[in-house]
């Protein structure tokens, strides 16, 4: 353990910004190697259909299956691994479905329209996708919660057909991943992992159908894969290694936020967990309880690589300060472990998902709270918001133009059509003129 070390940044010092984004740097898709590497496996797919997709599991997951119709769990398989869960597993995962549901319940974009007085209706109609893939990760780790954040969503918005792909290496599937997939009601399952994954919804083969849009998280392959395929499928983003950081005023057990870093720590050995603090001695306390839970967790075969390559205790001058450096991260989850959360919520522009107060564990918000775990990550929280109902919905302008509404627009587009030398639309609109056509 004597080369453990995690880094100490003070935001009050002049070098402050550039030791935070040294920190911070991580660019997922950035490596060149893996890039072309990525780019020969979607090639292949999409030249060799299901024989790649064969011989790429058999290299990357060790996992050798009779025949590409082999590659599909049968929705028998899912039920059974369902019958089979120990009650208090099956009650869990029941209750973590619910919770899902309800919150995604809300999330639903509506249609809408409204009437002009001279009878003209505009509006928004909104439908479900046609058919969805949902990237379930499983090469380190088996993910059955990651089968009900992608899944219920989906569902909910009225995707009628669920198609999901999960690697299981050596051949092992996993029986709560399979009985997540049944509760949520996932149509189809492929045991089919990383990049050639992707390639496979994106294009198709002959076993595994092509998909309207691609959601889940994944390791860099994987991330890599949905973002050359964009524009063929949508994606729901580009999600890299797990990320938390928590702000704290020094009143919260220090075990537990050191329990918090090494939670996000655990994923991977590039995943970023940062405390923030504004008292020198609280982050102390907080590195001590790092060291001391270090040795059984090790035991337990947590990684502690993380915490030391993308790890950091920062202390600020006060929580305002602390607020400023957040929004600069923008981390995937933020914990608020403060006295007053509510205070200082207002202040927070830039993150995932935001955990209120000491007791509310990012940990919660991974398996059960409701929310979805499948967040913006590498900053990506400037822009981007979790994923959700949303996600699987679309849009469509509806215009409907009464004969007197169309006169009227006719006018202006005519106008407006001739300022920018189409004529054809000058005379499209002109024919709406009423006076016009008599
Ligand atoms: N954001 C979230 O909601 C969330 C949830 C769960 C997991 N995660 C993250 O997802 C990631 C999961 O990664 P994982 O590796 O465990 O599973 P994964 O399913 O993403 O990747 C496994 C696949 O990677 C491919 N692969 C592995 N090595 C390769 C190589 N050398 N060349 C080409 N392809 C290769 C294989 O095809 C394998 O099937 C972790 O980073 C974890 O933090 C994120
Ligand atoms: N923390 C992950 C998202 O970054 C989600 C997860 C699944 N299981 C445990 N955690
Ligand atoms: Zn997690």
């Amino acid at each position: 353990m004597a080369d453990f070390s995690i880094t100490r940044l003070d935001a009050r010092q002049p070098d402050f910004d550039r030791q935070l984004d040294a920190v911070l740097a991580f660019d997922p898709a950035s490596d060149a190697d893996i890039h072309e590497q990525v780019a020969e496996i979607i090639a292949q797919v999409r030249r060799d259909g299901d024989a790649a997709l064969l011989e790429y599991t058999r290299r990357f997951d060790r996992h050798d299956p009779v025949s590409a119709a082999a590659l599909e769990l049968p929705q028998a398989a899912l039920e059974a691994a369902w019958n089979g869960l120990a009650p208090a597993v099956a009650a869990a995962l029941e209750t973590a479905a619910q919770r899902i549901r309800a919150y995604a319940e809300h999330q639903k974009m509506a249609p809408w329209s409204y009437t002009e007085a001279d009878g003209t209706r505009l509006g928004q109609q909104v439908t479900p996708l046609d058919r969805v893939g949902l990237y379930v990760p499983g090469g380190k780790a088996a993910y059955p919660s990651s089968v009900l954040m992608n899944a219920i969503p989906a569902k909910v918005a009225g995707v009628p057909e669920l198609v999901m792909v999960v690697p299981t290496p050596g051949g092992e599937t996993n029986p709560l991943v399979l009985a997540a997939a049944h509760i949520a009601g996932v149509d189809r399952v492929f045991r089919v992992g990383g990049a050639q994954a992707v390639a496979a919804l994106a294009y198709g083969t002959t076993t595994l159908p092509r998909v309207d849009k691609i959601v889940g998280p994944g390791n860099i392959y994987v991330a890599t894969a949905k973002k050359l395929v964009f524009g063929q499928v949508g994606i729901d983003m580009i999600a890299g290694p797990s990320e938390i950081l928590v702000i704290s005023d020094g009143g919260t057990d220090p075990d537990w936020l050191a329990m918090d870093l090494f939670s996000q720590a655990e994923h991977d050995e590039d995943a970023q967990a940062i405390l923030i603090a504004t008292d020198a001695a609280y982050l102390d306390a907080v590195e001590a309880s790092i060291r001391g839970l270090l040795p059984t967790l090790e035991r337990a075969g947590v990684v502690k690589t993380s915490l030391s390559n993308r790890g950091a205790l920062i202390l600020v001058e006060d929580l305002d300060q602390a607020a400023a450096v957040a929004n600069h991260i923008a981390p995937e989850h933020l914990e608020l472990s403060v006295a007053d959360p509510d205070a200082l919520l207002g202040k927070i522009r830039n993150a995932g998902a935001i955990f209120m107060g000491r007791h509310t564990a990012e940990a919660l918000g991974d398996y059960c709270a409701g929310p979805n775990h499948v967040l913006p990550t590498s900053g990506t929280a400037r822009f981007s918001s979790p994923l959700g109902v949303y996600d699987f919905q679309k849009r469509s302008s509806v215009i409907f133009c009464s004969p007197q509404g169309s006169d009227t627009l006719a006018r202006t587009a005519s106008v407006l059509a001739r300022g920018e030398g189409l004529t054809a639309h000058a005379r499209s609109a002109e024919y709406r003129i009423v006076e016009s056509a008599s």
